[in-house]
């Protein structure tokens, strides 16, 4: 058997990143939907919004105090106060009213400032007298005044296509009066899982193991902002695989097939025997756990096959799907936050494969401990991991207090 060279992290990258990209073309053109505002967090909004009222929608005092004018108290010091007559107070949630001449009114923070004012003295400034006031420093016109429109005036856009709609953005639709908002469809996965050992069973029976890959690949799908629309399990039966996987794609609701196993050297490789005559590239990554990858397209939807070993499945699908896929609908965050972080103990790659460690990052004193043996089959110690240690080619041995770059994982 003769050894093709293996390609490389950074290749595969671009190469599954352009997969996912094929069907849509460009994150602007990827599906919409129309969704309630109150549903919306952390989807990414299809169209631009534009202020539909101005914000605020009324003139309203930014302090509590007096509405005068700004006139009356010109010459207003704690030497020469001026004094004025108070009418009624105007509260939070008031109507707008009128001052009249002469006079000033209690106004509280957010109420509307009445008609014939043009300033607001705060409270501090005053000796908040309820029947008359006495104002001990003069205020310019338009002190304490948040005009109408002077956060958005009407027609201004307020949030752009592609905005992730965290905290900030909710509350400004919401306070603009917007119900609705267009946000690209989060991408449709199908997560099918295979091998004839993989039992649904409690209790699994001889040589059987549960479906950590189901588990953790739909978790993953979701975490990125998509939908795994459906989780199945195939046995290592080459015909079974084609047609539940061409009756899946049938029903035109999945944006991409993330498939685990049956992608190395062995006697049955489903997914490699099933999906290679398909056209369906299969490839050496130069990278340790995740060598063996599969992608290409099957009646027009993108299909990533991952290695069975749950460790380089999910490693997998941090290094390639993720970021790719999250970049198809324009994810404002594609990648994970990467940071420099000081070993607290010596490692060493592998010389000719990028090495991919999990690890734990201590994000206040930024250090980072390996976690678990480098190994593909220790599920296990990446349950108990929050980041990725990524070591170039090269074997060079590091030393504790070396810096390494490390993926959060609990980045967004
Ligand atoms: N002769 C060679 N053998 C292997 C090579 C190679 O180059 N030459 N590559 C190794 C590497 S690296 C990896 S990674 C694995 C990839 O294997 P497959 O993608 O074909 O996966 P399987 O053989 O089906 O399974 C591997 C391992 O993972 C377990 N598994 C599979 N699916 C699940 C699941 N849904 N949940 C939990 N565990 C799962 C499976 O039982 C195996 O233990 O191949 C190496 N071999
Ligand atoms: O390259 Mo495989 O993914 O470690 O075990």
């Amino acid at each position: 058997m003769s050894a093709s060279p293996l390609r490389s992290v950074a290749e595969h990258q671009q190469h599954v990143a352009a997969l996912l990209a094929t069907p849509h073309g460009s994150a602007d053109a990827w599906p919409t939907e129309t969704v309630p505002v109150a549903e919306a967090r952390d989807r990414v909004l299809g169209q631009a919004v534009t202020a539909p009222e101005p914000l605020p929608s009324f003139d309203n005092s930014a302090m509590d105090g007096y509405a005068v004018r700004a006139a009356e108290v010109a010459g207003a010091s704690a030497a020469s106060p001026v004094r004025l007559p108070v009418g009624e107070d105007i509260p939070a949630g008031a109507a707008t009213g009128e001052l009249a001449v002469g006079t000033a009114r209690r106004i509280m923070t957010g109420a509307p400032v009445p008609r014939g004012a043009d300033a607001v003295v705060e409270v501090e400034v005053t000796d908040g007298g309820t029947e008359s006031v006495e104002v001990r420093e003069a205020r310019e016109a338009g002190t304490f005044v948040r005009r109408q429109g002077s956060d958005l005036a009407v027609g201004q856009e307020v949030l752009a296509a592609g905005t992730l709609l965290g905290p900030a953005p909710l509350g400004v639709l919401t306070a603009l009066g917007i119900r609705e908002v267009v946000v690209r469809r989060r991408p449709r996965v199908l997560v099918c899982s295979t091998g004839s050992e993989l039992a649904d069973d409690p209790v699994p029976g001889s040589g059987q193991i549960r479906d950590a890959n189901g588990a953790l690949l739909a978790a993953a799908v979701e975490e990125a902002g998509g939908v795994a629309v459906r989780q199945l399990w195939v046995a290592d039966d080459v015909p079974a695989f084609l047609a539940l996987l061409d009756e899946q794609l049938a029903g035109g609701d999945v944006d991409l097939v993330l498939t685990s196993g049956g992608v190395s050297a062995g006697a049955y490789e489903v997914v490699k025997e099933g999906l290679g005559p398909r056209g369906v590239e299969f490839t050496k990554v130069a990278m340790q756990p995740g060598m063996p990858q599969g992608s290409g397209l099957v009646g027009g939807v993108p299909v990533v096959c991952l290695p069975g070993n749950p460790v380089s499945a999910l490693t997998s699908w941090e290094v390639f799907v993720r970021p790719g896929l999250r970049r198809a609908f324009g994810h404002p965050v594609p990648d994970r936050s990467v940071v420099r972080a000081r070993l607290t103990e010596p490692v060493q790659g592998l010389p000719a494969k990028r090495q991919i460690r999990r690890a734990r990052l201590d994000r206040a004193t930024g250090e980072v401990t390996p976690w678990g043996s480098p190994g593909s089959g220790f599920l296990g110690w990446f349950a108990g991991a929050d980041a990725l240690i990524d070591l170039p080619a090269g074997g060079t041995p590091l030393a504790a207090g070396e810096a390494v770059d490390a993926w959060d994982l609990l980045s967004r």
